[in-house]
């Protein structure tokens, strides 16, 4: 088991932890207890049915530890976060996908991002000269600090989290205040000084459950794949080569973000979500060019959209245009 396993919420599971498509599943996240992405995957097991087998989840003090957990068959399936529509793409996740074989993400969660400044009783707006929070929800807040706490310095702390955790423990953290959401501060017995801190009270944060190698999900028609492909070389259109076969087949992409590989300055890869599952006739053919121009397609899981939102697919896109297109190219090639 990993050495970064929090250990307040790592409790046994129980025989008996579930039915469905959930039974028998042991879940991580990244934690510990109260973070966002704990809230995330209380809203899947809730979709679900299965609200209960939180409490068995294992917390995770960093997203690598829960997906080397997931990796080295510890857990089955994590919740990690992705995407932020404030901050962007969580790069700590999107790197440590891409850097682990037979990772598959299964499915997608939106969770709607409320901050709460949370700090010990007695504590003031005026005695907080530094405050705890995660790298990326720290920016998400950065305007109403600016204008209620000028002087408060930032410390980065391994999740939401665990800044309110540390200050509802006995120790002397460097920091007198906590941004977190609602429910850690409740969790740590903390108290909230303010709600609804953050800039945009439109940020919300996409999560993903990730599994170990196998079959993705099977098709629901309102699917999202996520890829990374790596070019042979740095050359002008390159990118525009990979990207065409997308827009050859009407696929449209989500999100595209690069990142570099680490091997040199200047080398990059690309982070993409697209609509479609893998399983889909466009979708295969896509993959198949990509595979062709690309040096590498890493595919890391087709899964249902947290919105149920179908594609518009044109007819000359859609599975019988594919197959119809086929046959009549064997006919040419047969003769018959
Ligand atoms: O620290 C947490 O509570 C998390 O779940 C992580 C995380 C993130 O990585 O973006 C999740 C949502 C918020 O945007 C801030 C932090």
């Amino acid at each position: 088991m990993s050495d970064d396993r929090v250990e307040d919420t790592s409790a046994a599971r129980p025989a008996d932890e579930g039915r469905g498509a959930a039974e028998g599943v042991r879940y991580g996240y990244f934690g510990p207890r109260g973070t966002f992405t704990q809230m995330a995957l209380a809203s899947h097991l809730h979709s679900l049915g299965m609200p209960q087998l939180l409490d068995s989840a294992t917390a995770f003090a960093t997203v690598p530890a829960a997906l080397d957990a997931v990796a080295a068959g510890e857990v089955d399936e994590v919740m990690v976060p992705i995407e932020n529509s404030v901050e962007g793409g969580v790069s700590a996740t999107l790197d440590a996908l891409n850097a682990r074989d037979g990772l598959l993400i299964r499915a997608e969660v939106l969770v709607p991002i409320t901050f709460v400044l949370a700090v010990r009783a007695g504590t003031t707006l005026g005695d907080i000269e530094a405050v705890g929070s995660h790298s990326h929800a720290w920016p998400q807040v950065r305007g109403w600090m600016a204008a209620n706490a000028p002087a408060a310095q930032y410390i980065p702390t391994l999740s939401t989290a665990a800044a309110a955790a540390d200050l509802g423990a006995d120790g002397e953290p460097p920091y007198q205040a906590a941004v977190c959401a609602p429910g850690a501060a409740e969790t740590f017995g903390l108290t909230v000084l303010a709600s609804d801190i953050g800039d945009n009270a439109n940020a919300v944060t996409r999560f993903v459950l990730v599994s170990g190698p196998g079959a993705p999900p099977a098709p629901t028609g309102a699917d999202k794949t996520t890829i990374m492909l790596y070019q042979h070389s740095d050359h002008a259109g390159g990118l525009l080569a990979l990207l065409e076969q997308f827009a050859a087949r009407d696929i449209n992409m989500t999100r595209l973000e690069s990142r570099p590989t680490g091997a040199a300055m200047g080398q990059y890869g690309f982070s993409i979500d697209f609509e479609g599952h893998v399983s889909e006739e466009r979708v295969g053919e896509a993959l198949m060019g990509l595979h062709r121009v690309a040096a590498q397609v890493r595919f890391l899981g087709s899964y249902p959209r947290a919105d149920r939102r179908p594609p518009v697919i044109s007819a000359q896109h859609g599975d019988r245009a594919f197959s119809e297109a086929r046959s009549w190219l064997r006919s040419l090639r047969t003769g018959d």
